[in-house]
């Protein structure tokens, strides 16, 4: 019986046909492939095989808007080196931000429906109804598999849908935004996840230091817009975070009784145990529960202090590793001695997350919690990545072996 074996290969650009693939495009390791598809044809019947080449890692991050996120975003673009940048010569009022390695995009340009449409429907951005998840799946799924979209944008500024911004795919594929973690099929496509949980009274605080001294908003304003978002936060944001492979949660201090400034903070990092290429962050010894103050001959500390602690715990039944910062640096140079006792931190030379924590030492959060673990996550994003791409290397070579 006659066999005839047609190869479909479809680039970024273009879609040909070859006869015969080398063993490099059998192997799927060319960045440019991104649909490999055999048919295998006899007389009457069709066989079919497609196989994606994309090398996209996908992460999804997760926050009630300001609540971080964009500081967490130029944290973790910096671990990879390179400033991230509007999408060049396109639209100014871009959510997206692009940098050599990475892609950040925000979700909010899913909203399906438009500030005017929601105030009619009554529905606030947060509300699943107001959110195109078909196309936000579509369209991360083709990215992961290495094909670009033109994803929508949703204009801030004028609280309009303007007209789609072309996204290629990227090493790195961050999605952020309010519903990274909402619908199973693109919770399905994330390689890691992070939920930034931040209480309502820090919340609040954050809030006010930002839209009544940069944005002019009055303290009734502010707070009538939390109050007004909760429902909907309590209903379909804040559930995400038990998917979360890692939270950050922001707490007020427990160092200072009844503290209501929101200034010094607890800040947690939840580890869930077994996730692939991911190995959870332990101080001492990984496992036992500690308690650590080391303030000190080598650590600067003024009132209240600094407390970590660290041990096993249980979060949404899942079993997790947790670290715990309570309190703020003074001297941020010091902090190598914090770093110097802490394991699985994911840095290539001695005293990284101290020199990441240096250069940015203007960004929020660089004395506390928030800072510290927000760049640890950004090096563990890191190896996970490195991990998965010299493991996808790896697979191919095997193969060819076998
Ligand atoms: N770690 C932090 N410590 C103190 N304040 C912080 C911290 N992170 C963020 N903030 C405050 O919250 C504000 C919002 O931060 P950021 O812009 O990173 O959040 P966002 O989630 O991206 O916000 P949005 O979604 O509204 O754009 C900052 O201007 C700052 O006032
Ligand atoms: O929760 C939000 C995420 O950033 C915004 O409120 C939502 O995107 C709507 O934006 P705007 O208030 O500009 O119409």
């Amino acid at each position: 019986m006659a066999v005839s074996t047609v190869y479909t290969v479809q680039s970024l650009n273009s879609t040909f046909s070859i006869s015969k693939p080398t063993k490099t495009q059998l192997g799927f390791n060319q960045k440019q492939l991104v649909f490999y598809k055999k048919t295998t044809t006899t007389r009457r019947t069709t066989t079919e095989i497609t196989c994606s080449t994309g090398d996209t890692v996908v992460i999804g991050l997760a926050a009630d808007s300001g609540c971080g996120k964009s500081t967490f975003m130029r944290r973790l673009t910096s671990v990879f080196g390179g400033a991230a940048e509007p999408p060049k010569g396109g639209n100014p009022d871009s959510n997206t931000l692009i940098s050599d390695t990475t892609t950040v995009i925000c979700l909010d340009d899913y909203h399906s429906l438009d500030r005017t449409g929601r105030k009619e429907k009554g529905v606030t951005a947060l509300d699943p109804r107001a959110n195109d998840f078909d196309l936000m799946y579509e369209q991360v799924k083709a990215i992961k598999n290495g094909v670009a979209v033109e994803k929508p944008i949703y204009n801030h500024v004028t609280g309009l849908l303007d007209p789609p911004e072309l996204i290629k795919p990227p090493k790195i594929f961050v999605i952020e935004g309010l519903h990274p973690m909402y619908d199973a099929r693109v919770r399905e496509l994330l390689d890691f996840s992070i939920y930034l949980d931040i209480s309502n009274e820090v919340k609040f605080a954050w809030k006010i230091q930002r839209d009544m001294a940069e944005r002019g908003h009055s303290l009734e304003s502010i707070k009538a817009s939390i109050e007004a978002r909760k429902p909907d936060f309590d209903a379909y944001i804040d559930p995400q975070k038990q998917y979360a492979d890692a939270v950050i949660e922001v707490l007020p201090t427990q160092l200072i009784p009844d503290d209501n400034e929101g200034k010094v903070l607890r800040v947690r990092l939840i580890m869930k145990e077994g996730v692939k290429y991911f190995n959870p962050v332990y101080l001492f010894d990984e496992g036992s529960t500690i308690s650590w103050i080391p303030c000190g001959r080598k650590l600067t500390c003024s009132y209240p202090g600094i407390k970590f602690t660290y041990g096993p715990e249980s979060y949404f039944g899942h079993e997790v590793s947790v670290l715990e910062m309570d309190g703020q640096f003074d001297r941020l140079d010091e902090l190598i001695y914090v770093e110097s006792h802490l394991s699985n931190i994911s840095t290539k030379f001695y005293g990284e997350v101290t020199q990441q924590m240096l250069k940015h030492a203007d960004f929020p959060g660089s004395n506390n919690g928030t800072g510290l673990f927000q760049t640890i996550v950004g090096l563990k994003i890191r190896d996970l990545f490195e991990q998965i791409v010299a493991n996808r290397t790896a697979a191919p070579l095997q193969a060819t072996k076998a």
